[in-house]
């Protein structure tokens, strides 16, 4: 929380006192040796330098706190949602295209008065944009990671209030604007975007539909995650007395379509965190990333998704990095962003800044992974995304279709989703072509067929290959003799 008193009121409190002390002397030494008219004057000339002096105090709510975001701007700002639609004539309104409502905010320079216990409070928004100059580092000059603008409330009242806004009134409003979210239950999905090469968060509303309940996966690593989840929420003490970070990271892997980022949907939809979406290509540099991290809020999920291909991550040892494919090659001059530096500020700085952080990272490819990434205490929970079961299937059917109870079609289509490797992803999809419960499965018997085809046509020819491989081989044997 940023507070701050523009002037000092310890210093106008004591100014006051000692000029109204030296105001009664004077009185008192004016009454025996000047005449009342003149008394009269000197009198009002000093009453009136008295209303010069502010009897206000104003506290300063910034949007940042250095590095790090201000809760309580943000309070404010939803608090003050609610209120300046009926008080206030200039207002800014704004919506992504995936948000249900638009959120109306306060337009430059706006006041709105609130009443609290008898306390007349006046608040006001303030944007400056300031233009500043690339900062360089390491020799690149188109570089730099600076905010440009300045977003900030004013909240005035008379000063004799001050304690009493402190201690009641800005909690009030924290309280407020907490119950808010959980009533509106707004989620969050923050993104990286890059303006002129700084790098910061982007927000809008996270609608995702995804929850625990439409999502098809084993069912007692289901039950298995959510009784986690549930636990690390309800362990604050647990961290504290054990002297650890309050922080869980998952690992999610398996292949694509089997529901990795559904997982994750689920999860913020659950806890109600905001997602914040770590997209490694956009980094460049170990300090971007710090930055970023430090301007996470408390109560999210930190997502990096396809660990084992988004980024190619210098290792721990020396100037080389991993490609794409798993492959050691010299690190590049420009790159300064290394797994060393991400797996150490996650377990260290940044997670001791925070509470209740929670880490997914995803892969496909579980054994391209740093081992420092799979090591004990990194990601809590490794949590295995594979193909469709039967019990995925009905899941499936009855979300997409609506359909709770038995269907001929069923067991024939059971059979060939155990027998071959099917992702939720695919019959997601054939589900989604067609409302009609029987139509859709004939569709999803076509599909399924197709599929059988085309795998024994390529295990035909996986055949041939070795065939015509090994007789080369034979040939080539003989050829040695
Ligand atoms: N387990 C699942 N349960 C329900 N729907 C699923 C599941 N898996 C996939 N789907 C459906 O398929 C779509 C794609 O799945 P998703 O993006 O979650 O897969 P992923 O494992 O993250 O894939 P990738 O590895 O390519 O990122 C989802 O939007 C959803 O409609
Ligand atoms: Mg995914």
């Amino acid at each position: 929380m940023v507070v701050n008193f523009s002037p000092s009121p310890s210093s106008i409190f004591a100014a006051y006192a000692s000029l109204s002390a030296f105001v009664m002397l004077l009185q008192t030494m004016l009454n025996q040796v000047i005449p009342r008219q003149v008394q009269n004057y000197i009198w009002s000339f000093i009453q009136s330098y008295l209303r010069t002096i502010p009897s206000n105090a104003t506290i300063i709510i910034e949007e940042r706190d250095g590095m790090s975001g201000n809760e309580v701007y943000d309070a404010a700002e939803i608090y003050l949602s609610t209120k300046i639609r009926e008080n206030i004539d200039r207002l800014k309104i704004s919506k992504c295209h995936k948000d249900n409502d638009f959120s109306v905010k306060f337009a430059q320079c706006q006041k709105v008065v609130d009443i609290f216990e008898g306390i007349e409070l006046e608040w006001k928004f303030v944007y400056e944009e300031r233009k500043k100059s690339p900062n360089v580092i390491d020799g690149d000059t188109n570089h730099y990671l600076s905010m440009s603008e300045k977003k900030y409330f004013e909240l005035s009242f008379h000063k004799k209030h001050k304690d009493k806004v402190l201690d009641l009134y800005v909690p009030f409003v924290l309280e407020k604007a907490n119950s808010f979210r959980a009533e509106k239950k707004i989620v969050k999905l923050h993104t990286l975007s890059c303006h002129l090469s700084s790098i910061t968060w982007d927000s809008i509303n996270f609608r995702h539909p995804s929850t625990f309940n439409t999502l098809a996966m084993d069912t007692k690593i289901k039950k298995d995650v959510i009784a986690d989840l549930e636990k690390f929420l309800q362990r604050k003490e647990f961290y504290k007395k054990v002297g650890k970070a309050w922080k869980r990271g998952y690992l999610l892997y398996g292949p694509p379509g089997t529901g990795k980022s559904s997982l994750i949907a689920a999860m913020a939809n659950y806890l109600k965190f905001d997602i914040y979406d770590l997209e490694l290509t956009n980094i460049r540099h170990d300090s971007d990333f710090r930055k970023l991290l430090l301007r996470t809020s408390n109560r999210s999920i930190l997502v990096i998704e396809d660990m084992d291909c988004s980024v190619e991550l210098p290792n721990r040892n020396g100037p080389m990095c991993v490609d794409g494919l798993g492959q050691a090659r010299p690190r590049d001059n420009h790159t300064q962003f290394s797994l060393s530096g991400l797996l150490n500020f996650m377990d260290g700085l940044w997670s001791s800044c925070g509470d209740e952080r929670i880490v997914v990272v995803t892969t496909n490819n579980k054994d391209k992974l740093d081992p420092a990434l799979l090591r004990p205490g990194r990601m809590d929970m490794h949590i295995h995304m594979s193909y469709l079961t039967r019990d995925g299937f009905k899941l499936l059917v009855s979300t997409y279709l609506g359909n709770q109870g038995y269907h001929e079609r069923f067991e024939e289509i059971e059979e060939s989703i155990e027998s071959m490797k099917i992702t939720p992803a695919e019959v997601a999809e054939e589900l989604l072509k067609i409302d009609d419960l029987d139509t859709s499965l004939e569709g999803l018997v076509n599909f399924l067929q197709c599929r059988r085809i085309e795998n024994n046509m390529t295990k035909d020819k996986e055949i041939e290959e070795n065939e015509v491989h090994n007789v080369k081989r034979l040939a080539s044997d003989d050829t040695d003799i």
